[in-house]
């Protein structure tokens, strides 16, 4: 049962307790407001709720929170399966989804979520300003989304009504996922038709394929700057999503398979998972842009953003409940678009040419006439030329003092949390925490899973001082041993190593060329060769020479403002007439968090 704190609800059982100030804000929200918060603006409202910018009481940080509309907090069915839901998003930590703190409900009516405020803007409002990203932007938001989707997958949540007003791209170019969970099932379709896959117009509900379904509308409407299917009435975008060919010829010529992948009308011809579909968009973003293209769309993004956030914020948007789908009046291609298009000088004369496409939302941010935009300062984002991969000059100080400045600022913050996922050969995923230490070995705790049948199910996992523990029926054991369990110890060991920062590290300091591609965005190569002399490393990068056939790898590392890695891309691609390839990626997030990762008692 959940315990009630204050009238409280901890329904995610994380027993986080509060103390609550007295004679808080109440301005913004009528009613009940969450105990505890300060409430600073409203951030904007939608169908589901309305969301507010607060200020923790105890710990000063800012948090959005977002009130449920009176249709989801009175409908009990609704509540007791975001219980269940709010307990596993409660649990999952992962750099492209928004961290979900709390789900709190009132004793008399009433519920919120709380959860962490993303300064940002949402892909919506960057796609309204701004018009199309072009490809490497693109590509990256999906990335980011694909990494979101497979963390949620992972734990069986599926997000069910995502659209571009869901995905929030934060200062960084990171696009970060909200609302996880929050149709009811059934209304998956209504709530982003534009995004709704065919089989949700079917009334099945909604899984990871739908997901799948609306990350990729969300890719061809970064594309083309308007939505693949649009329709006069909700029975004409439900047939449009049904039978219409896809347009893809609308795409650059190599990212149209990922199109047509991912917008299959049937559930079962589209990538089998959303981690399936990354490793396909890495594959053809490489091929077309380079191994630089996600760096050079991360910072396309980036640069969206900041132009987005320069122009006047859009009145929140009131009222709360969608209005009932009907054909919209049509409207101009959005406020914040309207205002760029001015701000870029450009006037758009009626439909810009006939190529004005209607598409019809459930009403909101999502229901909106599309234009297809004029060449805008943000249009003219052609690929910068891919940066070559081949070996190149590299000033051996200068990368070896970088790498010095790395651990000089992890150690003064040495612990955090991350994300690992190997592609290509078998999938391997991980995600946890890791505590750094200067004199021992290094710490993780992680729920780890590979390909290999005896390794398919997630594993909880600790490393501390080299031995393995599996926790087995709430109860830790060293897991070398046990040949039942090798396979889970050799996992660990693989993450453990490749998202070590003396893998960042080393890369550097054994590059062969190095080149800086963004603000704090680094792109080099090493020769497999070098690598299997690494120190630890070796015998990773021996297994990775072995599965690809590989002369080198190829790395594209990004800091945070302190040089502290947020995430390191490091890809093998064999050649030959059937090149295999391999993406070891890891994110890091919470630096500097405090993490305990104790040998586990009595467990030898
Ligand atoms: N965690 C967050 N951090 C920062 N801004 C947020 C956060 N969650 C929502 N917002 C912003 O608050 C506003 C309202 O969000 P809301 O989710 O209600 O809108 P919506 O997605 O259009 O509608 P709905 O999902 O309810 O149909 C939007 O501008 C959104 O970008």
């Amino acid at each position: 049962m959940p315990e009630r704190t204050d009238g409280v609800a901890d329904v995610t059982g994380t027993g986080r307790k509060r103390t609550y100030s007295k004679g808080m804000a109440r301005q913004v929200v009528d009613g009940w407001t969450v105990p505890g918060f300060t409430h600073v603006r409203e951030l904007g409202s939608g169908a589901s709720g309305r969301v507010v910018l607060a200020v923790d009481d105890v710990t000063q940080t800012k948090v959005a929170i977002k009130y449920l509309d009176r249709r989801l907090d009175g409908d009990e069915a609704f509540l007791s399966r975001f219980r269940l839901a709010a307990r596993r998003l409660a649990q999952i930590e992962d750099p492209n989804l928004v961290d979900f703190y709390d789900f709190v409900e009132a004793p008399h009516g009433g519920a919120a979520i709380v959860m962490e405020w993303v300064d940002g803007v949402s892909l919506r409002r960057v796609v309204d300003a701004q018009g199309p990203t072009g490809p490497l932007a693109a590509l990256s938001m999906l990335g980011g989304v694909l990494v979101g989707l497979a963390a949620a997958h992972a734990k069986d949540l599926v997000h069910g009504s995502l659209r571009p007003a869901n995905v929030l791209v934060d200062g960084d170019g990171n696009g970060r996922l909200v609302d996880l969970a929050l149709a009811p099932p059934g209304t998956e379709a209504q709530s982003g038709p534009v995004y709704a896959a065919p089989e949700l117009w079917d009334g099945v509900a909604a899984g990871p394929a739908s997901d799948i379904y609306a990350a990729t509308a969300i890719f061809y409407e970064c594309l083309t700057g308007h939505p693949p299917f649009s329709g006069r009435s909700q029975s004409a975008l439900a047939k449009a999503h049904r039978e219409a060919p896809v347009p893809a010829d609308e795409v650059p010529g190599p990212l149209r398979d990922l199109i047509l992948a991912g917008l299959a009308k049937k559930p079962s011809e589209r990538p089998a998972s959303a981690a399936d579909f990354l490793g396909a968009v890495e594959e053809a973003a490489v091929a077309a842009y380079g191994p630089a293209w996600e760096a050079q769309g991360r910072s396309r993004i980036t640069e969206l953003v900041k132009q987005t956030q320069a122009l006047p914020e859009p009145a929140p948007a009131r009222g709360g409940g969608r209005a009932p789908a009907k054909a919209p009046a049509a409207k101009s291609g959005g406020r914040g678009r309207l205002v760029a298009l001015l701000v870029a000088g450009v006037v758009v004369v009626g439909g810009a040419g006939g190529a004005a496409a209607l598409t019809l939302g459930g009403g909101g941010d999502d229901d909106k006439k599309t234009v297809q935009p004029p060449p805008s300062p943000a249009t003219s984002g052609t690929p910068s030329p891919a940066l070559p991969a081949g070996p190149g000059p590299v000033n051996p100080a200068a990368a070896a003092a970088l790498a010095t400045q790395v651990e000089q600022a992890v150690a003064r913050t040495p612990s955090g949390a991350f994300s690992y996922r190997r592609t290509g050969g078998a999938a391997i995923k991980a995600q946890g925490s890791f505590a750094l230490a200067a004199a021992a070995s290094p710490s993780y705790q992680m729920s780890v899973s590979g390909q290999g049948a005896d390794v398919r199910r997630p594993a909880q996992a600790r490393l501390v001082a080299d031995t393995t523990y599996l926790r087995s029926r709430n109860t830790w054991r060293p897991a070398g041993a046990n040949p039942r369990t090798r396979g889970y110890v050799n996992l660990v060991s693989h993450v453990r190593w490749s998202s070590s920062v003396s893998n960042v590290t080393t890369l550097l300091r054994t590059s062969t060329s190095l080149r800086k591609t963004g603000a704090s965005t680094y792109q080099g190569a090493v020769p497999l060769a070098r690598l299997a002399q690494a120190p630890g490393l070796g015998p990773l990068y021996a297994e990775v020479a072995r599965a690809t056939g590989a002369q080198q790898v190829t790395f594209v590392v990004q800091f945070d403002s302190a040089m502290r890695p947020l995430q390191i891309r490091v890809r093998a691609a064999g050649s030959g007439a059937k090149p295999r390839s391999q993406l070891l990626h890891t994110s890091y997030s919470r630096w500097g968090q405090k993490v305990s990762i104790p040998a586990p008692r009595g467990a030898g």
